[in-house]
């Protein structure tokens, strides 16, 4: 009996190596075949066990001085956001990884990353992949092809100045809340900047989806409110506390469904509360569709936010008979990966680009000078839509960050049958059923495009001088650098661009200039620390990523922020 039960533990493990070993080999013969250079790696980097302890691991490895410098460096979950060109410089501009767990091919050249975004038809969406965002059913996100189109078609309708301008009013007024949350919270060092970030982009999500505004909520203020018993008039918590569990809990409910989390009884309660919360955010939607609907009807509705345009659109089909009629279901769907898409991409980049400028002083002098002369009113309301254009230092600082540390890290691309690729003069010819990744971290510090200089933290390299403003003054004779095509493309390009740049680009200017118009931050020496130490350590804290459903900070709150008023 022992014997069989110890054959049976030993047997599971050895089936395991022994599969991996020949699936690697396979793997590897498939890589050789293409041509590109090869790296190995032992793991499969979506192995899910692996995904969930194996940065514990590797870090722990670090610590105690036995992690060999490939363990070290290409086994952590966000590996390649952390490697950046690194790994592109040894090996080239394109390469395979290999894995038990099939291949990945890495693409760093910006002619060749062009190349991959504007033929879909060959390098298709990774639907399978993105199948975790189908909470509420299909959308514009996990679909490709004609179902794609009808969604795009459904949704372009959305993003428009009307609504950006939307974004706007309420990126300053929340950003103006979250600065006095920081403010009164002084002197302790505040380290919830990224927490706050998301609080921030959830309530603007929630401004520029449904026109609902919420005052600005900081972390301690929250955690009092859930202490206490909540208001019923108060809708805030379906809406933003539901919206935040779903975000935490979305591999839960890709792998249970949100049903079977809410309604059966052996789930744990943490889990349940999951569930939950995919229930009430659906009601909350449905609610909001059916009062704008009613509203739009009677001729009543002045609204200018998503939903509205959604609920618009679709009685705009349904009068003039037209078959494309978009459902109540596409316009949740779509809510939702609006939400999803465009809440933790920007609060992070927001994070990033604090947390930068706190290791940076003179980059704030720098943006300061700008935001003092196109926002010279004290009171921000005043501050029209037009003026974030003119904000180009404010968008060179968010550039520089977003270059550096992408919330992304790839763009991920499923080759449909076999193609051809051409990068550095060769062409390669690449199997059907290839993952593609377009890697934005290797591609936006490729030393041959960006220079020595190409790791350090420095938004000037994106403005440039107009000499045919000659006669006006040094702010608007300033423009943004415009790059070739494929060099710089963090909201990626072709026809699945991110629908939401400027909605994003809007909302961080924004930030910065109610920010930073007449405050700073610095970053809080640790004990025996000086302000020097402090910026350096700031800096690496800011370089050191982890995935978790993105790329984020590993330990935001290594940094203590102190907000001051500029004299
Ligand atoms: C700094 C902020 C942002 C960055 C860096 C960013 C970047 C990107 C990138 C690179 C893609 C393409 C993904 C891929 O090819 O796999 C994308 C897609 C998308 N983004 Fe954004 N995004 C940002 C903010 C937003 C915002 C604010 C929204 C909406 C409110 C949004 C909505 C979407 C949607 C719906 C898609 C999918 C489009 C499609 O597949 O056709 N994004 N984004």
């Amino acid at each position: 009996m022992i014997a069989t039960l110890a054959l049976s533990f030993t047997a599971l493990p050895v089936t395991l190596v022994i599969w991996s070993v020949i699936s690697l080999n396979a793997n590897i013969t498939k890589a050789r075949a293409i041509g590109l250079p090869i790296l190995v790696r032992y793991i499969t980097p979506t192995n899910p066990l692996w995904m969930a302890f194996g940065s514990d691991i590797v870090r722990l490895a670090r610590r105690l001085g036995i992690a060999t410098e490939n363990f070290d460096r290409f086994y952590l979950f966000g590996w390649d956001a952390n490697e950046r060109y690194r790994v592109h410089a040894e090996l080239g501009d394109a390469y395979t990884l290999v894995a038990p767990g099939g291949c990945w091919i890495y693409v760093a050249d910006p002619k060749a990353a062009w190349d991959i975004l504007k033929r879909p038809r060959d390098f298709g969406r990774n639907v399978e992949q993105l199948a975790v965002l189908n909470v509420y059913g299909k959308n514009l996100s996990t679909t490709e092809g004609h179902e794609w189109q009808k969604h795009r078609k459904v949704t372009a309708a959305t993003f428009t100045e009307r609504n950006n301008e939307l974004v706007w009013q309420s990126s300053l007024s929340q950003g103006h809340g979250m600065l006095q949350y920081w403010l009164r919270r002084a002197p302790q060092p505040i380290r919830s900047v990224a927490d706050d970030c998301k609080t921030f982009t959830l309530n603007v999500l929630a401004a520029a989806l449904f026109t609902k505004p919420y005052p600005f909520e900081g972390q301690e203020e929250m955690k009092k409110r859930h202490a206490s018993v909540e208001d019923p008039s108060d809708d805030s918590h379906q809406y933003r506390d539901s919206f935040s569990k779903i975000l935490r809990g979305i591999i839960l409910i890709a792998i249970f469904g949100g049903e079977t989390l809410r309604t059966s009884s052996w789930i744990p309660t943490s889990w349940r509360q999951v569930g939950q919360a995919v229930h009430d955010f659906r009601l909350y939607v449905l609610k909001m569709i059916r009062e704008e609907r009613e509203s739009v009807e009677k001729g009543e509705s002045t609204r200018k936010d998503l939903v509205s345009a959604l609920v618009r659109a679709s009685l705009a089909q349904q009068n003039d008979g037209r078959d494309m009629t978009i459902t109540e279901q596409d316009i949740i769907s779509n809510t939702f990966v609006y939400g999803f898409a465009g809440n933790d991409t920007t609060a992070i980049s927001l994070a990033h680009t604090i947390v930068n400028l706190a290791a940076n002083p003179a980059t704030q002098e720098w943006i300061r000078e700008e935001i003092q002369y196109y926002c010279q009113d004290d009171d921000f309301t005043k501050w029209s839509y037009a003026t974030w254009t003119k904000l180009k230092r404010c968008q060179a600082v968010v550039m520089e960050t977003l270059r550096l540390c992408h919330p992304l890290g790839s763009s991920s691309k499923l080759t449909k049958d076999a193609c051809t690729l051409t990068v550095g003069g060769n062409t390669y010819t690449i199997p059907p059923h290839s993952n593609v990744q377009v890697n934005f971290c290797g591609l936006h510090t490729n030393t041959k495009v960006w220079g020595s200089s190409a790791m350090a933290w420095d938004p000037a390299r994106f403005i440039t001088l107009d000499d045919t403003q000659n006669g006006k003054g040094i702010m608007e004779a300033e423009q943004l650098c415009v790059f070739p095509e494929g060099v710089y493309i963090p909201w990626s390009l072709g026809e699945r661009i991110c629908p939401g740049k400027r909605f994003s680009q809007v909302e961080l200017a924004a930030a910065l200039a109610v920010l930073f118009r007449k405050h700073g931050v610095e970053a809080v020496p640790e004990i025996g620390e000086s302000d020097a130490d402090a910026r350096e350590r700031t800096k690496m804290v800011s370089l050191d990523i982890q995935m978790t459903l993105l790329n984020e900070m590993y330990k935001p709150e290594r940094v203590g922020l102190k907000w001051v008023e500029i004299q």
